[in-house]
Parts: structure tokens; sequence; C-alpha cells
């Protein structure tokens, strides 16, 4: 289960996050959907221990990011696939997080088949990849230590119409194994195809949460009804 129970965060005259509680649970693709600025990328950072809340907690199994005793193992996270070292070629890129995080060196051949990537692309600098491939290789170093909460910011970013495929094939799949996938998007389109669920946040507050809909049509008047709700409250 990710939890953030009653968080706020300001970053100067900014208020980010306004009493933000919402849970993602087991066996379900989580989305996090919001306009641009809301705090989508503020409250993913702070279950991942990056961004320290003023008030209120964000945690992962009960636990805060920074308590767990083996962080990579429970919580894969692609935050910004822009940041890998241009230098590093994928293999390498995925051998130092496995480092880091302890992880049988086997994982990195099952990870690349997992996102798609041949064992030549992997060979390559990451300097050379274009957006879908640093996506696919950030979502390779979330998935390494097999964790069952996966983190992920904007993941169908780049990909083409076939891997936003895969990509939702991969998290429902992770979900019906009882992972938990929290995932972030401002476009109604990618969150309507890749979750079950989804929690609306608007100008740093949480506006609702939906639990059905019957089209991306659907979607998108109940998330305009939910932040125009919000809007109006502010
Ligand atoms: N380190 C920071 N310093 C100052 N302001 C920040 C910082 N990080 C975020 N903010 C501000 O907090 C608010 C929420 O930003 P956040 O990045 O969480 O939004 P977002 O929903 O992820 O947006 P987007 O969809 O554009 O990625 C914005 O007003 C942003 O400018």
């Amino acid at each position: 289960m990710i939890s953030l129970s009653h968080v706020t965060k300001r970053f100067g005259a900014t208020l980010a996050l306004d009493d933000v509680s919402f849970e993602a649970r087991p066996g379900a693709v989580t989305g996090f959907l919001g306009p641009n600025g809301s705090g989508k990328s503020t409250s993913l950072r702070m279950l991942l221990g990056l961004v320290r809340p003023d008030a209120g907690e964000a945690t992962i199994g009960a636990q805060t990011y920074s308590s767990l005793a083996e962080p990579g193992r429970v919580a894969g996270a692609l935050l910004d696939a822009g940041n890998f070292h241009p230098g590093r070629t994928g293999l390498e890129t995925l051998r130092m997080a496995c480092l880091m995080i302890g992880c049988s060196r086997s994982r990195i051949d099952i990870v690349l088949a997992e996102v798609g990537l041949t064992t030549a692309e992997a060979r390559r600098r990451v300097g050379t990849y274009s957006l879908g491939m640093r996506q696919r290789l950030g979502l390779a170093q979330a998935l390494l230590g097999d964790p069952p909460v996966l983190i992920l910011d904007e993941p169908a970013n780049g990909l083409d119409p076939q891997g936003q495929r895969w990509l939702a094939e991969l998290l429902r799949s992770r979900a019906a194994r009882g992972g938990t996938v929290l995932l972030s998007s401002h476009l109604l389109s990618e969150v309507s195809r890749l979750a079950e669920r989804v929690v609306v946040i608007s100008a740093g507050r949480i506006a609702g949460t939906l639990d059905s809909w019957s089209s991306e049509r659907d979607l998108e008047a109940a998330y305009f009804h939910l932040t125009s709700d919000s809007d109006r409250a502010a």
C-alpha cells in the first residue's frame, strides 16, 4: 500500500501540496492525474524520500522510503528518464543500479527483455537513445529489484503505440500478481488506457477519486467536473 496522509509542502511562496491524502492499493494500477504544476511529481518524489513534507507523511507499506531496509527491492521508480548519464551505455547504467540495490546480474538480461531493449541497443551510449528508449531503460531500472511497488512519473512519455500497449500489459500483469502501481500523468488518454482507478489532483489538493469510467470521454467529463469544482473552491 502506498499512502500520503495529510501532506503539506511549500516551496517558498508556492503551496505545492495542501493537506493531500490518498492511497494506491495492491493489485491495482492507480493513475494520478492532474494539470501541469498540480503537485504530482512532488507527491511521487516525497514517496521516494526526495522531498521532505512540511506536515503529514508519505509511506510505502506503512514505512517511509528512507526507513526501508532494502528500498530498491520494495519500490521501483521512474522519475525522469532524461537524467541518465549520456556517456554510459544502457548496460553500464543497469549494472551500476544493480550494484546499488544488490540485485543478481541475471536480472539485467531479464529486465532488458521485459522492456524490449535488445543487447545491441543496451550496448549503445544513453546519449544516443531516443526518448522512448530512455523511457524503456528507466522502466528496466525500476524493475531490476523485482519490487512489488512501482512509482512511475509519466511512464508512457515518448513511447510509440506498440510501446504503450506493451506498457499497459506490463503494468496490468504486475498488478495482477498483487503489485501496487502508481503512475502520474497529465494525459487523460494515457491514464484511461493504463489505470483502473484514478486519483485527481488539482492545484495541490485532491479533487476526487474515480473508480470506473466507460470511455475516455466519460473519464474526461468526470475529470473536468472534479477539477472545475476544485478551481472554484481555491
Ligand atoms: N524544487 C522546487 N522549488 C520550487 N518550486 C517547486 C519545486 N518543485 C515543484 N515546485 C512547484 O510546486 C508546484 C507543483 O509542482 P509539480 O512538479 O509537483 O507538479 P506536476 O503536477 O508534477 O506538474 P507537471 O505535470 O507539469 O510535471 C508547481 O507550482 C512547481 O512550480
